[in-house]
């Protein structure tokens, strides 16, 4: 049983179109898998219960027969920072029952491969006293996977989300990236720099797609994701 946690230098990185194509990619492998949305912004009702699109794309690419609301316990509606949301629902966010939750998740669903979403980047506030997500996967000493929205200042964002992921003692087994900006300029020469800055290996390029849906991303990361 391994569990991955995929960060990114910023929201709207590219996390749940990349979990998804490697969920894809691992269920085609027959490999057993399930992904994970602990907190998510942004949320339509469906039925009564309110529906989160990545939840939703990690559930449907899982190999165990999932529906986004098993593997989503904390939804806000709003499409707005998580903490903010919990605080106009006069509601906490509390590590420990998204701990409970996954577990039990686990027992009902045991897999070979558990890949957690994050939301936001590695420092999501979950409140005004201190805790963010990245307590989570650094209490459990997850392997981190860390996507690069390739566009202009990512070098920075990428330098400084390892910098806190190795002082959370936890271990990136590798960086993805994604070109978020199809126009971005000398992208060849900042796909080099991530290269020699990031102390950890590249698993992947991802073009700009016109879509970009597990099938036509994973041929970008089968190489990269068969070393780890
Ligand atoms: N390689 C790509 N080519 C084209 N569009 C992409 C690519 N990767 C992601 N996108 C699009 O960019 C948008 C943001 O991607 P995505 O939702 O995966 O980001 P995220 O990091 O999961 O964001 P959040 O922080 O909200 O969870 C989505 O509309 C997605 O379809
Ligand atoms: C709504 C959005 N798509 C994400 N789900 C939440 C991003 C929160 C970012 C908070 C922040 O770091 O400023
Ligand atoms: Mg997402």
């Amino acid at each position: 049983m391994k569990t991955l946690f995929v960060t990114a230098t910023d929201t709207d990185a590219g996390k749940t179109a990349i979990s998804a194509a490697i969920l894809y990619g691992l269920k085609s492998q027959g490999k057993s898998c399930l992904g994970y949305k602990p907190i998510a912004a942004g949320a339509a009702e469906h039925n009564g219960v309110l529906v989160n699109d990545d939840a939703r794309a990690l559930a449907d690419n899982s190999s165990v027969a999932v529906s986004a609301s098993d593997i989503n316990p904390v939804c806000f509606a709003p499409p707005i920072a998580p903490h903010i949301a919990a605080e106009q629902g006069n509601q906490q966010i509390d590590l420990a029952a998204i701990d409970q939750h996954f577990a039990q998740l686990n027992g009902k669903h045991p897999t070979e491969f558990q890949l957690v979403e994050g939301a936001g980047g590695w420092r999501l506030p979950l409140n005004l006293a201190g805790e963010t997500l990245a307590d989570w996967p650094a209490r459990r000493h997850w392997p981190v996977i860390l996507v690069v929205g390739l566009k202009l200042g990512c070098l920075n964002h990428a330098l400084l989300t390892v910098e806190a992921i190795s002082q959370d003692d936890c271990h990136i087994v590798g960086w993805i990236g994604n070109t978020v900006d199809p126009n971005m300029s000398v992208k060849e020469q900042n796909i080099a720099s991530l290269h020699a800055l990031l102390p950890a290996p590249c698993l992947g390029i991802v073009p700009h797609l016109d879509n970009p849906s597990p099938v036509h991303i994973w041929p970008h990361l089968e190489v990269g994701l068969s070393k780890i």
